[in-house]
């Protein structure tokens, strides 16, 4: 007779689930998170390829944050794991999350005010051996910002800020970035923008999740689209597909649709 099954040990997934024979960039396996009593995020199996843009919707509560939070290390999960490019996340502190390449960058600005454009970008390039006057002049250039590089980021506008915030994570190079609902509260032609900059990076290979309510902007940017409700993921697939399916525009998309 086979030893009796230990049911409360959980099989954890190889570290290989998302190393460099792989497609998958970042992956989570039975992520959960609870605040007491409240299951924020529910047994969450989730990947991104590499070189994919894919957006998290869902209505408010679903757990977006929570999920996103988890991922950065700004939260610890109560249950689950987090992979990375062959990395085991989970016990990693959000810094040394940054240093095997995952980027964030977070609903507000955090930029310097009082520090010009280019002193902001410096910050980030201080963690890094690369060529600080090359990486300077292209982050620049991608941000388009380069006549504003002597400004001081707090007379920039909102969409600007936004666009340098994003130009002090992608100084890092890295292969995933993370926003956090990055055109809130911007103009129609400030999201453009931000748009037109994320598709570039896409196109040069960097992969991006993004958190996001705005589905005009889902719409120009996504490829891949994940629906969670209720701490749990609810449907998955290119745009086209989520966007038409009944359940998710009656229950998630309500009144963006
Ligand atoms: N620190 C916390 N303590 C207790 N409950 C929390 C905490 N953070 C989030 N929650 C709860 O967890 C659930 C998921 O919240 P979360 O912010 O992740 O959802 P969301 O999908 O990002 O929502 P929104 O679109 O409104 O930002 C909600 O019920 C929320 O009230």
């Amino acid at each position: 007779m086979s030893a009796p099954e230990d049911i409360n040990a959980r099989q954890k997934p190889a570290v290989a689930t998302t190393g460099s024979g792989t497609n998958v960039i970042l992956a989570t396996r039975q992520l959960t998170k609870k605040f007491g009593g409240l299951t924020a995020v529910d047994d969450v199996d989730f990947e991104v390829n590499r070189g994919e843009i894919r957006c998290l919707i869902g209505p408010n509560g679903a757990g977006k944050s929570t999920l996103l939070n988890l991922i950065t290390g700004k939260l610890s999960p109560s249950e689950g794991d987090i992979y990375f490019d062959g990395n085991d996340l989970t016990g990693l502190d959000p810094h040394e999350r940054i240093d095997t390449g995952l980027s964030v960058k977070f609903q507000s600005p955090h930029v310097y005010e009082n520090l010009s454009v280019k002193r902001n970008l410096q910050v980030p390039l201080q963690r890094t051996d690369r060529n600080v006057d090359r990486v300077m002049a292209e982050t620049l250039e991608q941000i388009a910002l380069t006549e504003q590089a002597d400004t001081p980021a707090g007379d920039l506008s909102h969409g600007q800020q936004q666009r340098l915030e994003i130009g002090m994570a992608i100084t890092l190079d890295p292969e995933l970035m993370l926003l956090d609902e990055p055109v809130a509260g911007m103009s129609v032609d400030e999201t453009a923008d931000v748009a037109d900059l994320i598709t570039s990076l896409h196109d040069d290979g960097m992969a991006f999740l993004v958190v996001e309510h705005d589905m005009e902007f889902v719409r120009e940017i996504s490829e891949q689209v994940t629906v969670l409700n209720q701490g749990a993921v609810f449907r998955q697939g290119p745009i086209e597909e989520i966007e038409t399916d009944e359940a998710v525009r009656r229950i998630y998309l309500g009144e963006n649709a």
